[in-house]
């Protein structure tokens, strides 16, 4: 399914930003590299800055020149690299946006920092919190902008989600549950069924973790209760999928039982039919009523919140595509989430306070809640990557 929503993003943000592309950018516009020739670089990053005045697609970088070369002519960068340390050197970069492999990221964007680059980074942030930790000192350190390029949360959909919860109309929370399944299966060879590049069914889908971590104002779970891996074939130190049952300190006087579903596989129903209706989500079950928020990872694409009174069983829908409590006025109902994230992005980068943010601290909890759901399914964490073992 995820798959799918991604051929559709990259089909609405080609629509939409071939109708609204800037034609003059400004004078001293953000010149951004990219690392990797991944698929989600078109829906990630160049759709989204053909619509942004102040970002200018610069350099391409990949581990190989003539495919870099090749990319840079097929999506319009200036420049191309036939590897990620040309690219980083590059003294025109102000920033790159990483989408290496998962084991990738702590490295590169060390790296980047390093070479005096403000990043924008995949999600997960890194294999591991013992990474994210050392990733967010030397950040501060470097005095540069690093985000978790967990787009959905920037757009006012997930505001408006937070926003009903927060209102206190619907009482404690008392559960969550989230999923996030690809069916048909992600395929044979991806970079999702290696453990060697932080592969995983938790890892791919961590926004089953994010959309918690998020509806709950949540740090870090004070237990995880329960999870269970199902291996992956050519690999067991790899989850095809995960079920977790994490348990969180409520807003109230309880507690918060959550419960997370990823799956790389899922079987399709009788065998025949793909799960397509299986939007990334998430149900919150609160005193009086349950929300549910339908396709949280793509918004853009469709969405509904609703909101059904356990008394009365009567649900009211919501969808909002631009707007709201921080964005305001700012947007259009066009912006993808990954538009919406890099106008704050942006905005970071100029000094300017972003509407939205994902603070450091707030990556590095999310690592600690995989790390602590891998370690209780049994399976290892994620490599550590050997250049965080460096002097
Ligand atoms: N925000 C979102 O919505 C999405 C985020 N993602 C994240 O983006 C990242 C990339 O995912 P995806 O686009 O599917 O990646 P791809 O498999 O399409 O691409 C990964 C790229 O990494 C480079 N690379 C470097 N080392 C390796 C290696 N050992 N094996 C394979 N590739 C390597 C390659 O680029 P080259 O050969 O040019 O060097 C390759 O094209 C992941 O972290 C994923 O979690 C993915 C999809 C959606
Ligand atoms: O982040 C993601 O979003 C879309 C999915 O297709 C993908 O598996 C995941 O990496």
């Amino acid at each position: 399914m995820a798959l799918l929503l991604e051929g559709l993003t990259f089909l609405h943000e080609y629509t939409y930003s071939w109708l609204h592309a800037v034609p003059q950018k400004k004078d001293n516009a953000l010149k951004v590299g990219v690392l990797s020739t991944a698929l989600i670089n078109i829906g990630g990053i160049i759709e989204p800055c053909k619509t942004h005045e102040d970002v200018i697609l610069w350099g391409i970088a990949s581990r190989d020149a003539e495919t870099a070369s090749k990319y840079a002519s097929k999506h319009g960068f200036k420049v191309s690299y036939g590897s990620y340390g040309e690219l980083i050197a590059d003294p025109q970069i102000d920033f790159v946006y990483i989408s290496l492999p998962n084991s990738l990221h702590f490295e590169w964007a060390c790296k980047s920092l390093k070479a005096g680059k403000h990043v924008l980074l995949e999600k997960p942030f890194t294999s591991n919190a013992k990474e994210a930790e050392i990733l967010v000192d030397l950040t501060k350190k470097e005095n540069k902008v690093l985000l978790e390029a967990f787009h959905w949360q920037f757009h006012p959909a997930a505001h408006r989600f937070r926003e009903i919860l927060d209102s206190g109309k619907l009482g404690d929370i008392l559960k969550t549950d989230s999923r996030m399944t690809s069916t048909p299966s992600v395929p044979a060879g991806d970079i999702r069924w290696k453990y060697e590049l932080s592969g995983g069914s938790l890892m791919d889908a961590s926004y089953t973790v994010s959309f918690t971590r998020f509806a709950l104002h949540a740090r870090t779970p004070d237990a995880v209760l329960y999870a269970k891996a199902h291996p992956a074939k050519n690999d067991p130190r790899v989850d095809s999928s995960m079920h977790a049952t994490l348990r969180f300190k409520g807003g109230g006087e309880g507690d918060v039982y959550s419960t997370t579903y990823t799956d790389l596989a899922r079987p399709w129903l009788y065998g025949i039919i793909p799960r397509f209706w299986e939007f990334p989500s998430i149900k919150v079950e609160t005193e009086h009523a349950e929300v549910y928020f339908y396709n949280a990872m793509l918004p853009h694409l469709y969405h509904y919140i609703g909101i059904t009174d356990k008394k009365t069983r009567k649900t009211r829908y919501e969808q909002v595509y631009k707007g709201g409590l921080a964005w305001k006025d700012r947007g259009e109902t066009w912006w993808s989430t990954y538009r919406y994230q890099l106008e704050a992005f942006v905005d970071k980068v100029r000094g300017r306070e972003p509407v939205w943010w994902i603070p450091g601290e707030d990556s590095i909890n999310e690592m600690k809640t995989i790390d602590e759901i891998y370690t209780a399914s049994g399976l290892a964490l994620r490599p550590t990557s050997t250049y965080a073992l460096q002097p």
